[in-house]
């Protein structure tokens, strides 16, 4: 037998991410035989009333996605307990040992990082971090390297390093894999995955949401520590890590930390230069009034729910290449997107005028909405004109080109693959101590080099792209920010 326990298994990501995930898994047929499912949560209910909570959150979600069915609910229904714990005291959660016994475990925890420390030294107590044992955490650990590291340690005192799974959602979406696949399993990319070829990378990652309820959580982290310590530095080191000898989890990790540690460090002297900071203010999002962010949470605050940096990597692959990254919330669109531009022809032996000038290539990895991998090359414009001329056209490198598999398959949540992964034991997907670590470092020095400089957030109406000072840091390098999916 083996045991999933959700800690939290009643909470928000439990039930709008976790449970669902686990229902298309079940849809599918990829549960692990036998696997049972035990929310675990302070909250005195019946494993009845927690199953009938877990039945509307899964249904809500399946039949939005047009999959629900009720043999696939019926037997993961049959999988489905729940026990009341206080996961911070080992003797509350011995009836929970009891109940998984000897069997294959995996403990989500699902809670607040500020339990993670007391839940792990319970759990190692109660004897849920035996041998048999694995352990997934959720991001944030921590909100600097001092805070990460006492978290991580309480972690290494009960669990040993293969027996943990930091999660990073990011890297189970389709197309973050896809991106390996792209660099790894093709020949024509890597000669030009270099400086020679390529002038800077984007990335992306804007939301319409606005922070709302979540203040509490956000205004201690802001936009550095929630999206740009994780989300955004995974994606800029699967784009710029050396091809790994395998994809065993170690060998994709060496590469990533090697890129980590590459990370030129923003100084005080550099960071306006290269970092920007915003925070919406009332406008308009998705058509409808939007509060601002101080409104939100009451008084004004010097968060930032905004960031922009332009990240250089000393190394010889990447030398003189900026990777530009912004993220931010109440941003125009929810759109997730690494553009990789390549520098323009040496020479152009086509006239510079109406008749089409000649574009650089300028390959689009999109994340979100679509998941999409497109190539824009020029191309005659076809017709018998004497003088020729040229149009950029969008090559589609993704599922449906070959004409056989033309639908692409339902659109995952990316925790349906991190799920069966940390169950599996493969923690290539996963985050490793030392990478976590270097980038809370790179983090560090950028909030200290604010502090320093007293950087404060510039404003930017909500529904815009950000602050002005974030288009500038690109035009201050004669580039611009993507604003088209050509
Ligand atoms: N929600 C989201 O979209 C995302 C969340 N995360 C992370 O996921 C984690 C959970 O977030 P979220 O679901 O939003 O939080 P919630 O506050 O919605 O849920 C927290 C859960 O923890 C339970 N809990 C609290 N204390 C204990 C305890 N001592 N023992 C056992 N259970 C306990 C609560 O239930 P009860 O009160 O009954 O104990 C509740 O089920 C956090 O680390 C968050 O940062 C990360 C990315 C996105
Ligand atoms: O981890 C987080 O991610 C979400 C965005 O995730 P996405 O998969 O919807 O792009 C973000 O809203 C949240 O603030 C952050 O904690």
């Amino acid at each position: 037998m083996a045991a999933l326990i959700l800690f939290g298994g009643g909470g928000d990501l439990a039930m709008r991410m976790l449970l669902p995930s686990l229902y298309f898994l079940e849809h599918d047929g990829l549960l692990p035989e036998g696997l049972k499912i035990i929310g675990a949560a302070r909250s005195e209910e019946s494993a009845d009333d927690y199953i009938a909570k877990v039945h509307e959150a899964v249904k809500a979600r399946a039949e939005a996605d047009k999959v629900w069915d009720e043999a696939s609910w019926s037997r993961m229904k049959a999988r489905l307990d729940y026990l009341a714990v206080d996961a911070t005291s080992p003797e509350s959660l011995k009836p929970l040992k009891d109940k998984v016994g000897d069997s294959e475990i995996t403990s989500f925890l699902a809670v607040s990082p500020s339990l993670y420390a007391r839940i792990v030294t319970a759990m190692k107590a109660a004897g849920l971090a035996e041998k048999n044992c694995r352990i997934v955490l959720e991001k944030p650990v921590g909100r600097d390297l001092k805070s990460f590291l006492e978290i991580d340690d309480a972690v290494a005192h009960a669990f040993s390093e293969n027996q943990v799974f930091r999660i990073d959602h990011y890297l189970g979406k389709e197309t973050v894999q896809n991106l390996i696949a792209l660099r790894f399993g093709n020949t024509i990319f890597e000669p030009l995955w270099n400086n020679l070829s390529i002038d800077h990378v984007q990335i992306t990652i804007g939301e319409t949401v606005g922070v709302g309820d979540r203040w509490p959580y956000y205004d201690e982290y802001g936009a550095l520590r929630d999206m740009l310590q994780n989300h955004m530095l995974q994606l800029l080191c699967l784009v710029a890590m050396e091809p790994p000898s395998d994809l065993d989890p170690d060998s994709v990790r060496n590469e990533k930390v090697k890129v980590l540690r590459s990370l030129r460090p923003v100084t005080v002297d550099e960071v306006e230069r290269v970092t920007v900071r915003g925070q919406y203010v009332a406008g308009v999002s998705e058509g409808k009034p939007a509060k601002g962010y101080d409104e939100e949470r009451g008084q004004p605050s010097d968060t930032e729910t905004f960031v922009a940096v332009r990240a250089d990597i000393d190394n010889w692959r990447w030398a003189g290449v900026p990777f530009f990254m912004r993220t931010g919330k109440r941003l125009p669109e929810k759109r997730t997107e690494i553009v990789i531009q390549f520098k323009p022809v040496p020479h152009s032996i086509f006239d510079r005028d109406d008749r089409g000038e000649v574009q650089a290539n300028r390959m689009i990895i999109e994340l979100q909405p679509e998941e999409d991998i497109s190539l824009t090359v020029m191309n005659k414009r076809p017709g018998l004109d004497q003088r020729m001329q040229l149009q950029p056209i969008k090559m589609s490198l993704s599922w449906g080109v070959d004409g056989k598999s033309a639908a692409p398959p339902r659109r995952r949540i990316a925790y349906e693959r991190l799920l069966l992964d940390a169950m599996a034991g493969d923690s290539t997907l996963f985050v490793r101590r030392d990478e976590a670590e270097q980038a809370w470092k790179w983090v560090d020095e950028v909030s200290e080099a604010w502090a320093e400089s007293g950087l404060k957030p510039d404003d930017y109406v909500a529904g815009t792209w950000g602050p002005e000072s974030a288009d500038m840091l690109m035009a201050r390098t004669g580039r611009d920010w993507n604003t088209t999916d050509v």
